[in-house]
């Protein structure tokens, strides 16, 4: 396992991770890891079934704290302002959280709701439009995966942490996510992901756990 800094510091640094440990049960996942990633950057997270990309994501979304260290939005630990953080990032984790007896667009439109942004645009950017009307309980896999990823097309939001967006994915759906994060980078944003296979993004950096 390769512990320490993916980036350099740069100035315009947007989201830093600090000497990032994190313990399960007794074990530690890993420790003092060094994160740092300007705007418009992409971090893919890979490494062995268990190595911590998963628990590293949740640790960048709020939603862990790390037995040491501390992650940095604009300098500012996310500890500070949790409401704050949330507000900033979309985070897919490995579950679609989708409601079963929900219509494809009123699931999406759940999201809108929350974040603005228009619920047949996003279902197009995923290839989706034509199923609008269906329940979600009766989509495939991959299809569900299509319809969570759709939130990203919903609304702008500066840091998105995906946990294998692609899994089930057929080869056009994963082609359909380049133009959506080449866009998202484009305006600034910042994307980490968590993938066991190359994912359609430019010039991202790897950090192998
Ligand atoms: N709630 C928990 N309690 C104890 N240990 C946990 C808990 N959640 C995860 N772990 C352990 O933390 C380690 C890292 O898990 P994590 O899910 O981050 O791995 P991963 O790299 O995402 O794996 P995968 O490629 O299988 O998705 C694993 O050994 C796992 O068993």
């Amino acid at each position: 396992m390769e512990w320490g800094t993916v980036l350099p510091d740069p100035a315009d640094a947007v989201l830093t991770a600090r000497n990032l440990a994190c313990l399960r049960g007794e074990r530690a996942v890993f420790a003092g890891l060094d994160v740092s990633l300007p705007q418009g950057s992409a971090l893919l997270l890979t490494g062995a079934n268990g190595a911590g990309k998963s628990t590293l994501l949740r640790i960048l979304a709020g939603l862990l704290r790390p037995a040491e260290g501390a992650v940095l939005w604009q300098g500012e630990d996310i500890a500070a302002d949790p409401a704050a953080h949330a507000h900033r990032l979309r985070y897919l984790s490995h579950q679609d959280a989708l409601k079963p007896a929900l219509t494809v667009a009123e699931n999406l439109a759940f999201f809108a709701a929350l974040w603005g942004g228009a619920v047949p645009g996003a279902l197009e950017a995923v290839g989706l439009a034509a199923l609008a009307d269906l329940p979600a309980r009766v989509l495939s896999s991959g299809q569900r995966r299509r319809l969570a990823l759709a939130r990203l097309a919903l609304a702008p939001a500066p840091l998105w942490l995906l946990d294998e967006p692609t899994t089930g994915l057929d080869a056009a759906s994963v082609e359909r996510l380049r133009p959506l994060l080449a866009a998202h980078r484009a305006a600034g944003g910042i994307v980490v992901a968590a993938t066991h296979i190359p994912l359609p993004l430019a010039d991202a950096r790897e950090f192998r756990l």
